[in-house]
């Protein structure tokens, strides 16, 4: 039987059935999936008890194998799962390749995607060769001559064919390319980038479809619809904002309601009496049951703990509130909800120009109880923000590294283990370093010459610390203490030069220590000021930037 039209799935998808709805064929499957055309001949994958093969449109086997799952012809080549793997086969039913793999796609352009057993992924060509030799945590099918690729750290680009990068812009999602734009996901929302990585306009979005002859459809933080052109501007408002900006700004202003009750159930120590009835954790955190049962339906409407029978259990989330979490943010609770808090009272002063007077860190030194809850806090962010980043650090092996105000030196710890052939050293104030247990430590102050000469030295969240003349004695240090052609390595939050991302982090710095977060180009004038300049910038998967430094006379 010839059929010119592709034939149709059954309303049962059990058979195949002609555009005028006669059954194709005579037999009947447990499943069938759609034809698709081999040469000539339409081909369809079916189903028929634990067997799985491909059919032709008489509805019979068109090769003697057997499989448990097989999948629609795509470039001639059909992905089969066998008991040994996932694999292509040819229209004979022959084995392309004697490779197995976890999972296999369809080939596209030439091209598919497999998973091998460490689940990583990467492309084979039509006779089942890798394309290339990179391996990737993930990676899609190609369109037009590229492919998205997502890296061990969670951020993705795009690839050509031979696997080179198209452009070295990294996102945290990414889409193919659809009429000259792909989707992008940056740290701030949905965009669209051109084939050199580059957003086309400045605006972020909730969500954003694929341009449509020069158009697309953006949804907004608000909940807004918009059509937008190809330059970003907005072309029709589809749907007004619909969040309701009454409630969302009350909300807003009760943030503290959110920060106290979390502050008091840490105080009380709920969270490292869980589980519990309420009738125990009354008794054992002294509160009155009644005022103890709101308090955790409060924590309960955060999410923090459940009610598992008559006993409160943590939740997932609840779990940081634990001393015995590896990131606890038990100690970051109580600096939020006392000091901190405390000096945010004085915003409305500084923003008139009042100086930031008490610095933190000495307040902090001359308390070894708050040095340790302190520093405790600043170890929970350290691993939560750095460790992700640690494979994008360009160190070499046979570096001498400083962590130079380090803590009590998280990210020393985690640079020595992923860099063992360097030699890793912790600098910070002397209350610190005491309570350090990290082998290569030494007290140093920031204002003050540094011991020692580094190939690279780590700055993390440092200069945010200081206001600009501090921040610039710090990197004058600094670099007087490099090796020739050494780097410092800032880790930073940059705020965005047009968006206004971060700016309640800064207003928390010019609370709580008198800095400040900064743009790019802000620190490339603070870097000038010291003989500096910026070398390149890398986006990390967190909310820190790299941005690397190198002397001015240094051309290398
Ligand atoms: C925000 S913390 C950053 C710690 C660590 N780099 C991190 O990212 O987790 C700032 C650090 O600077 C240290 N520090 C403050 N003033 C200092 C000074 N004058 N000399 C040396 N270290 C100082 C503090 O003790 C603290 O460890």
């Amino acid at each position: 039987m010839s059929i010119l039209e592709k034939p149709i799935i059954s309303d049962c998808g059990r058979f195949h059935i002609e555009a005028d709805g006669s059954p194709l064929y005579t037999p009947r499957f447990d499943e069938v999936l759609a034809f698709h055309k081999v040469g000539k001949r339409w081909i369809a994958p079916v189903k028929l008890g634990a067997e799985a093969f491909h059919i032709d449109t008489d509805g019979l086997p068109i090769y003697g194998q057997r499989f448990y799952r097989c999948f629609g012809f795509y470039n001639d080549l059909a992905a089969v799962v066998g008991e040994d793997g996932w694999y292509h086969i040819d229209e004979s039913g022959s084995a392309l390749y004697s490779q197995r793999y976890e999972f296999s796609g369809n080939y596209q352009e030439k091209v598919c995607v497999v998973m091998d057993s460490d689940g990583l992924y990467f492309h084979l060509n039509v006779i089942g060769e890798p394309v290339y030799d990179s391996r990737w945590r993930y990676c899609g099918d190609f369109r037009d001559g590229v492919a998205v690729v997502q890296a061990g750290n969670g951020l993705s680009t795009h690839i050509l064919p031979d696997g080179s990068l198209l452009h070295d812009i990294w996102f945290s999602d990414l889409d193919v390319f659809h009429k000259g734009y792909a989707r992008a996901k940056t740290l701030q929302g949905w965009c669209h980038v051109d084939k050199q990585g580059n957003a086309i306009y400045s605006e972020r979005y909730a969500s954003v479809e694929p341009f449509y002859n020069g158009f697309a459809r953006c949804e907004t933080d608000d909940g807004a619809l918009l059509i937008i052109d190809e330059s970003g501007h907005v072309a029709r408002q589809l749907r007004e904002p619909t969040s309701d900006t009454f409630s969302e700004l009350s909300a807003e202003m009760v943030g503290y309601w959110k920060t106290y009750t979390i502050y008091t159930s840490v105080k009380l120590g709920v969270f490292e009496r869980l589980p519990a009835s309420i009738e125990q954790l009354s008794l054992s955190c002294q509160c009155k049951s009644q005022r103890l049962k709101r308090l955790m339906r409060g924590l309960t409407e955060l999410g923090l703990v459940y009610l598992k029978g008559n006993r409160y259990v943590v939740s997932n989330k609840g779990s940081y509130l634990c001393l015995s979490h590896e990131k606890t943010l038990v100690d970051a609770s109580i600096e939020y909800g006392e000091d901190l808090l405390q000096r945010w009272k004085s915003l409305p002063e500084l923003i008139q120009g009042k100086r930031q007077e008490s610095d933190i860190f000495s307040v902090v030194a001359t308390n070894p109880e708050r040095v340790r809850s302190h520093h405790r806090m600043l170890a929970s962010y350290a691993l939560h923000d750095y460790s992700a980043a640690l494979p994008l650090l360009p160190i070499e092996p046979g570096q001498r590294v400083l962590d130079a105000a380090g803590g009590t030196g998280t990210l020393a710890t985690l640079l020595q283990d992923h860099f063992p052939d360097t030699r890793i050293f912790l600098g910070d104030l002397a209350p610190v370093i005491a309570q350090s247990s990290f082998p290569a430590k030494f007290v140093m102050d920031l204002f003050s010459e540094w011991p020692g000469v580094y190939d690279v030295i780590v700055l993390a969240r440092v200069l945010h610390d200081w206001a600009d003349t501090d921040a610039i004695s710090i990197l004058h240090n600094s670099k007087q203490a490099l090796s020739p052609n050494g780097e410092i390595y800032l880790l930073e939050m940059l705020l965005s030069e047009n968006e206004s991302s971060g700016a309640l982090c800064d207003l928390h710095l010019l609370s709580v220590t008198g800095g400040q977060e900064r743009t790019l180009s802000e620190l490339g004038v603070l870097a000038c000021q010291a003989e500096l300049q910026i070398k390149q910038v890398i986006e990390l998967p967190s909310l820190v930037s790299l941005v690397i430094l190198k002397g001015i006379e240094n051309h290398a």
